[in-house]
């Protein structure tokens, strides 16, 4: 394989997916930063979660929230659920790695939060059981997923939002996940607060 050739197909797979998917997302997309800005108005807090690059893509955003994104603010409330190891590696090797956002889920969300799960498949299970366990305690919900939307898709309430990638590839469903995370930061940035 050429090695340009590759970079260039995967430029170009990157860019019409993102092409292709934005009228289907930006409904979604839009109706979810209205449900963030409306928690963060009215004193609630994000709960984010995700594994492996959702992880990443869960602190990214944590981050942009706590610090800023594009326009000078005070910090907002929000919490990557992977990020307190000794949490994690506690309640994994107690419970079950599968308990680990649930967990502090449980403990840490109220009602008016909201827990944003990010998930390619939709099946890994501590996502499901964070989804679970935010239904339980009264939390909004919104979930970035992609494929088929997997597990989660069929456990949303009706004021569930998900935001799900049309394909397949791993990578390339991030790649428009973090692209809506960006334009979340930028929406709770511009809406009324
Ligand atoms: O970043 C990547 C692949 O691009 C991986 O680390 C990937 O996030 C991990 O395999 C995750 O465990 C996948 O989980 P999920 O998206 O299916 O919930
Ligand atoms: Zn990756």
């Amino acid at each position: 394989m050429d090695p340009i050739a590759l970079v260039a197909a995967r430029f170009r797979e990157s860019a019409q997916l993102k092409l292709s998917s934005v009228d289907a997302l930006a409904p979604a997309i839009a109706r979810a930063g209205s449900v963030l800005a409306a928690s963060l108005r009215g004193g609630g807090k994000l709960l984010v979660c995700g594994n492996g690059g959702s992880a990443a893509d869960a602190q990214h955003f944590s981050a942009e929230l706590l610090g800023r994104y594009e326009r000078e603010r005070a910090g907002l409330p929000a919490i990557a659920l992977h990020g307190d190891s000794s949490t994690v590696t506690a309640v994994a090797n107690d419970y079950g790695y599968e308990h680990v956002f649930a967990r502090q889920v449980q403990a840490l969300g109220r009602p008016g939060d909201v827990l944003l799960a990010i998930s390619t498949s939709g099946n890994s299970p501590g996502i499901l059981r964070a989804l679970e366990a935010a239904q339980q305690a009264g939390l909004g919900v919104v979930a970035l997923t992609g494929r088929d939307g997997g597990a989660l898709a069929p456990l949303l309430r009706p004021a569930d939002i998900e935001i799900r990638v049309p394909a397949q590839i791993t990578a390339r469903i991030q790649e428009v996940h973090i692209l809506i995370l960006h334009c979340l930061c930028e929406l709770i940035d511009e809406l009324p607060r």
